[in-house]
């Protein structure tokens, strides 16, 4: 199978090889097709009772990324939810020599002067504001906002209506739950988790898990 054909304008698109066929993962189909990708090359899930993606060939175990690599496959994309899980896959699969494209949809506006690391997505209607910094293997979901200056580092889940005011740092693998709303200039440690519809306006230590208005630790 050709895994990269010619665009019209002589680019060269890449048929993508996405690792993960749950709900995020067909998130992040339904993204690559409004955006215009060719049809992904396959999808990768450990799962064997995974029923894979809609019309989309499931090729194996993650394990099978290697082979792939081997007969000429040259992009990827993990398409899974759990942080951690997602940056090592990542970064494994760019120690292989897969490209890692950023992912956005359509919708998505981005300020010119904002930069977004590899291996990340961009689900419908987010917005990244001027000077705003994303690291790799972010999932910015549907809706959220991620205002100017802002400073992400690698592998955070930015949930669908998350607002992030400007200046706002979020460490690596961290989660910003659904909704929740960020103060201009907070800092969220890695791996915290900032709960649904959090209010946080003073900084969150490093994997300390918050909720509530103001947000306060739960746990
Ligand atoms: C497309 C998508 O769906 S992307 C999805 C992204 N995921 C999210 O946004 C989920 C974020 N997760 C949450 O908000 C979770 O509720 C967490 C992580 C904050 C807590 O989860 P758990 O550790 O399982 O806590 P649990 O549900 O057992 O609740 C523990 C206590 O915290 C309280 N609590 C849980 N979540 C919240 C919250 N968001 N705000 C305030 N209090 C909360 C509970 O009421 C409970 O209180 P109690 O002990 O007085 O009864």
């Amino acid at each position: 199978m050709p895994w990269v054909v010619p665009s019209a304008s002589g680019t060269r698109q890449m048929h993508i090889l996405l690792i993960g066929a749950g709900g995020h993962g067909r998130a992040v189909l339904e993204t690559l097709r409004d955006a215009g990708w060719p049809p992904p090359a396959g999808v990768l899930d450990d799962n064997p009772a995974s029923a894979g993606l809609s019309g989309i060939p499931l090729l194996g175990p993650l394990a099978a990324a290697e082979a792939l690599r081997q007969q000429g496959l040259e992009a990827a994309h993990v398409a899974l939810g759990d942080n951690l899980r997602r940056q090592a896959l990542g970064e494994w699969l760019a120690s292989l020599g897969y490209a890692l494209p950023v992912i956005r949809h359509p919708s998505a506006v981005v300020a010119g002067s904002a930069r977004i690391g590899d291996g990340s997505v961009l689900l419908p209607r987010v917005v990244v504001g001027a000077a705003a910094e994303v690291g790799r293997h972010a999932i910015l979901n549907t809706g959220c906002i991620v205002e100017h200056d802002s400073r992400l580092e690698d592998a955070v889940h930015i949930a669908p209506g998350a607002v992030l005011g400007g200046g706002v740092r979020i460490g690596a693998t961290a989660l910003v739950g659904l909704g929740a709303a960020l103060k201009p200039g907070v800092a969220v440690g890695a791996r915290a988790v900032v709960g649904v519809g959090a209010a946080v306006i003073s900084d969150v230590a490093p994997g300390l898990c918050v909720g509530g208005t103001p947000a306060v630790p739960l746990r």
